[in-house]
This record gives C-alpha cells, sequence and structure tokens, in this order.
C-alpha cells in the first residue's frame, strides 16, 4: 500500500473511531475485509490510528474537525508537512485536499498543543507543577516497549543474548534490575522462545519498579488484592513470594495460571469469599482500578473517557480498597497501594486520606514516576503499623 492509501485506510478506521467503536475492534474488521494488506501496512495503519487518538485534541485543532480525514489532516501539519502531498485523490488516496478542509491555525492553546482536556488541566498541573508539560508531551507519543526478565530462570545479560539471537535488541533499562527495553524487534517478542518459555514477560518498566519498591523477602506471603491479568502477582512471585491472587472480578484473571506455568511460578487464586482475615498476608498489595492517566500512551483512549464524575467515583472505589484491606490485615501485615495515575488525588491525597482514617497506619515510603522516567506514570506508597 502506499502512504497515501495508509491514511485513507486510517480515516476510515478513525471515522468509525469517532463514531464511538473501539479501535482495537474496527482495526481487526479493516484487516478482514482487506485481505491484500500485508502485515507492514497493518502495523503502519495501526500507528496512524494510535497516534491521532493521543494526538486526537491537537489534530483536531490543527486539521479543523472532529472527522477522521481532519484528524489526518491535522497529522500531516503536525509533522510540518502539506496535507496536499498525501490528499490528492489519485489511486488509493484520500480525496484530493481543497477548499472543503480547513485552513491551518496557528493558535493553539497550550491544553490543545499537549492534548490535555480542559476540565482536567488544572488538576494535572497542580499534580505534577513544573513536569505538566514535559508529561502531557511524553504522553503524546508511542510508549517504548519493555520486558521484565524473569529473574528466578534467567539474569539479565543472558536474557540480552538470547533475545539477540531471536533478532530482538535490548537492553538494560535503569527503572528496575528486571527491566529491559526494547530496541529494535519489538514485533518479533510474542513468537519468540524466550517468550514463550516465560524467561521474558512484557510488563512496562515502572511497574516493575513499583513490584522492587514493595521489597520483598522471600517466603512473603502476599495477596495482590487487584491481580487482574496478574502482571505484578507474577514479578512478585518471580522475586519469591508465596502469592495469592484476588479480583473483584475473577474472570480477569482466568490467564493467570497459564501465565503462571509459563514463567515456572505458582500463583493461587483467591475468591473473595475465601479471604482470610487476621493476619494471613505479610503484605497486601491494591494496584487499584485508576484513571490510568500514567498509561496513556498506551490505552489513550482512557484520556477522552474521563470525566470529572468518573475520576470522584474512581477516587472513593480506590478508599473503599484501602479500607477493606485493613480488615483484612493483622497487626504485622504491610499495605501496597499503587496507581498507573499522576493524578494527586488518587496518589498523595488518597494515601494522606487513609491515614487520617487509620491512625494506626503510617506511610513509610512513597515514591511517583512518571513518562519522564521512561516508564508509565505509577504511584506506589508503602503502609505500615505504629507499634509504639
Ligand atoms: C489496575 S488493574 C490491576 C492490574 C494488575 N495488577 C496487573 O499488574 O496486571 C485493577 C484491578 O482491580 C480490580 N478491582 C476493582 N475494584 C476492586 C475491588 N473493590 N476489589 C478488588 N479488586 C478490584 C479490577 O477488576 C481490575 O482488574
Amino acid at each position: 500500500m502506499t502512504p497515501a492509501a495508509r491514511v485513507a485506510a486510517a480515516i476510515e478506521v478513525l471515522d468509525g473511531w469517532l463514531a464511538g467503536g473501539a479501535a482495537e475492534q474496527l482495526l481487526t474488521s479493516w484487516a478482514r475485509s482487506h485481505r491484500f494488506a500485508g502485515s507492514t501496512d497493518r502495523a503502519a495503519i495501526r500507528d496512524l490510528v494510535y497516534d491521532a487518538i493521543r494526538c486526537r485534541r491537537s489534530y483536531a485543532a490543527l486539521g479543523g474537525g472532529e472527522s477522521g480525514r481532519a484528524l489526518m489532516i491535522g497529522a500531516e501539519r503536525a509533522a510540518g508537512r502539506d496535507p496536499a502531498e498525501i490528499f490528492t485523490g489519485e489511486g488509493y488516496a484520500p480525496a484530493a485536499f481543497g477548499p472543503g478542509d480547513a485552513p491551518p491555525r496557528p493558535d493553539l492553546s497550550e491544553e490543545e498543543r499537549l492534548d490535555c482536556p480542559d476540565w482536567l488541566a488544572p488538576q494535572l498541573r497542580a499534580s505534577l507543577g513544573a513536569d505538566f508539560a514535559p508529561v502531557m508531551e511524553a504522553l503524546r507519543h508511542r510508549a517504548p516497549v519493555f520486558l521484565r526478565v524473569n529473574l528466578a530462570r534467567i539474569d539479565r545479560d543472558e536474557a540480552i543474548g538470547t533475545l539477540a539471537q531471536e533478532g530482538i535488541t535490548a537492553r538494560p533499562h535503569p527503572l528496575s534490575p528486571s527491566a529491559l527495553e526494547v530496541t529494535e524487534g519489538a514485533r518479533r517478542i510474542q513468537q519468540g522462545a524466550a517468550y514463550a518459555s516465560g524467561l521474558v514477560e512484557l510488563q512496562d518498566a515502572a511497574s516493575q519498579a513499583v513490584v522492587d519498591a514493595l521489597a520483598i523477602s522471600p517466603g512473603d506471603r502476599v495477596l495482590d488484592y487487584c491481580a487482574g491479568g496478574g502482571g505484578k502477582s507474577l514479578a512478585l512471585a518471580a522475586q519469591g513470594a508465596e502469592v495469592s491472587a484476588h479480583d473483584i472480578d475473577p474472570r480477569r484473571m482466568s490467564d493467570l495460571p497459564g501465565r503462571a506455568a509459563r514463567a515456572g511460578v505458582t500463583v493461587g487464586l483467591l475468591p473473595t469469599d475465601r479471604l482470610p482475615g487476621g493476619g494471613s498476608f505479610d503484605l497486601i498489595f491494591a494496584d487499584a482500578p485508576c484513571s490510568g492517566s500514567g498509561a496513556w500512551r498506551r490505552s489513550p483512549q482512557g484520556k477522552w473517557d474521563l470525566t470529572a464524575r468518573r475520576l470522584d467515583e474512581l477516587c472513593a472505589i480506590q478508599a473503599g480498597i484501602l479500607d477493606e484491606i485493613v480488615r483484612l490485615s493483622g497487626p504485622d501485615t504491610r499495605i501496597g497501594y499503587a496507581t498507573c495515575s499522576v493524578i494527586e488525588a488518587e496518589n498523595g491525597a488518597q494515601v494522606a486520606a487513609f491515614l487520617a482514617r487509620h491512625p494506626g497506619w503510617q506511610c513509610s515510603l512513597s515514591r511517583s514516576f512518571t513518562p519522564r522516567d521512561g516508564g508509565d506514570g505509577f504511584f506506589i506508597a508503602l503502609l505500615t503499623q505504629r507499634h509504639e
């Protein structure tokens, strides 16, 4: 496919997305109905679509509206190109650029330039301070691909060598001793032997750093209270923890036994009605549901779906989870609270409110990561009990 034909395909998918469709499903059905498109074309169209979702606001402002066509005109202008070069109407290119298309608009607001929703900008500015613009800028771009080396099975240098034999180039990342950043061959990972045999897992580097911050000692009994797909359960188990995974929606954990078997670790699944109280755990970890604002590079739809009301709901859910966990704690249980958010209301403010409700507890560590550190935005706090 020509670059212009790929843009035409992206316009079609984006129109479906703007009409309320899910980007992933739209890309799959586009590929099914255009069998001539090879894997390189499909990957290129996918990149165009996801770039436009991440940069929806700036592209719409530059392209003059909220349609697939306007977004892709905006994308061309954002890249410093004249849209008339792609919008020619020749062959499979989009219809020729003409008077119906908006002229360039140079006067974008900072929020438009940074693809930041207006309603959230004051909170993000207050949360990020001087990092507001660089973090929002980082969230407009594709995330790097990171792997977690399964240190229970292989060391990091050996893993780099094994991946190299599969045509995958990776280098250590400073956020975690288990983290590798993939610099070439990322699309080969899931077909490769190192991944299939559980020597490496796909996991963001800051997500790995969050697990490191929990300072696991081998044999620690850990309840991963919001286990979801189990990315952090697996990382905890690889560090020698005895992990029990729980989620309010157990279907989310359905792949976890298979992933654990592949990694050569054991993770028990614990349904809500069998959660034991009375100090059965050394650590209860809550990777709480959140706005996902730290991961908007990977899941850009979340940036446009979030509303003030949903953020309030999420904060209430987070507080409720922390209170549920206290009830399951014994006198020596530690609590780990994490979000993949950069919004203070979900992070430091949530911890401060918890400490006000539970004066017997103290915060012994808290760390915030932003995409400026390389990985996704994350927050982690360790809560321990006062023993006076
Ligand atoms: C951020 S995701 C977890 C991601 C996961 N830890 C990982 O690393 O792959 C949050 C999870 O919390 C679960 N959840 C939401 N409310 C909950 C509650 N009240 N109790 C337990 N889990 C809850 C959701 O179903 C979701 O799977």
